[in-house]
């Protein structure tokens, strides 16, 4: 479970401090595929930050599976991170001199995993992503859609706790970003992996189960589909936020 008690971010713009993230509260468990959506500069990918303990809060606390994120040293967190969380950005972040197959197998290179095993696992993955035969191509000669499933396989190769997406469809046109979203909720749903994906998109945060919109930093609603009407808060977001 992911939780956050009572996160405030604050950056210091010149000389006047301000709040990215204010006393921000919420809890995310195990198996949830969640949409965090808001305006620009609500604090969505400020949050991410501090989710994927890449950054700390100012204040509050940020507690990964009763883990305080902020009781950890720089060194055990980078540790934490690399173990546990599987990042994937909006640019897929790929390294352009390795092969598909050595991009995946990043994440495990650093632990003490045998070249087996590190082959096996990072098969398994490319399969999982429909890549198999892609795997001794540099990642330049495949499309938009195939890099970004190359990012999400390298993204699970170290079999993280959580997936962070920032904006994984951003760069992708609708057939291929419909694509990377049906992959996510099929990891959610036949591999239960936990899903937090921040977008901007209404047609992406219609595939999470959960949607917590953010603005100025602090929660506006949060919606799952069982108990609300997801619909009606994606409804309200595209009238209010229409560009
Ligand atoms: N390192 C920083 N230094 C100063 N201000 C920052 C820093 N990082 C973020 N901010 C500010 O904090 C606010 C929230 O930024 P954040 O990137 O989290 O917003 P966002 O909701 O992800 O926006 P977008 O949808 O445009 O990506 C913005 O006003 C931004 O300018």
């Amino acid at each position: 479970m992911i939780v956050t008690r009572q996160v405030t971010k604050t950056f210091l713009n010149g000389k006047e401090p301000f709040h990215a993230l204010h006393q921000l509260n919420i809890e995310i468990k195990k198996g949830e595929f969640v949409a965090i959506m808001g305006p620009s500069g609500a604090g969505k990918s400020t949050l991410l930050q501090l989710i994927g303990g890449l950054d700390l809060p100012t204040e509050g606390e940020v507690l990964i599976d009763d883990i305080a994120m902020h009781q950890l040293s720089e060194k055990e967190r980078t540790l934490f991170r690399r173990r546990n969380v599987g990042f994937v950005f909006q640019d897929y972040q790929l390294i352009s001199t390795l092969t598909v197959e050595e991009n995946v197998a990043l994440p495990l290179e650093a632990d003490n995993v045998s070249r087996l095993e590190i082959k096996t696992r990072v098969l398994k993955l490319l399969t999982l992503m429909g890549l198999e035969n892609k795997a001794q191509e540099l990642p330049n000669v495949l499309s938009g859609g195939q890099q970004q499933r190359v990012a999400i396989a390298r993204a699970l190769a170290a079999n993280p706790r959580f997936l962070l997406a920032d904006e994984p469809t951003g760069n992708l046109d609708r057939k291929r970003g419909t694509e990377i979203l049906q992959l996510l909720t099929k990891l959610h749903k036949e591999e239960r992996h936990t899903i937090i994906m921040v977008t901007h998109d209404i047609l992406a945060a219609g595939y999470a189960d959960r949607i917590i919109m953010i603005k100025d930093g602090t929660v506006q609603s949060d919606t799952t589909r069982e108990e609300g009407d997801t619909d009606a808060v994606l409804a309200s977001f595209m009238a209010e936020y229409k560009r």
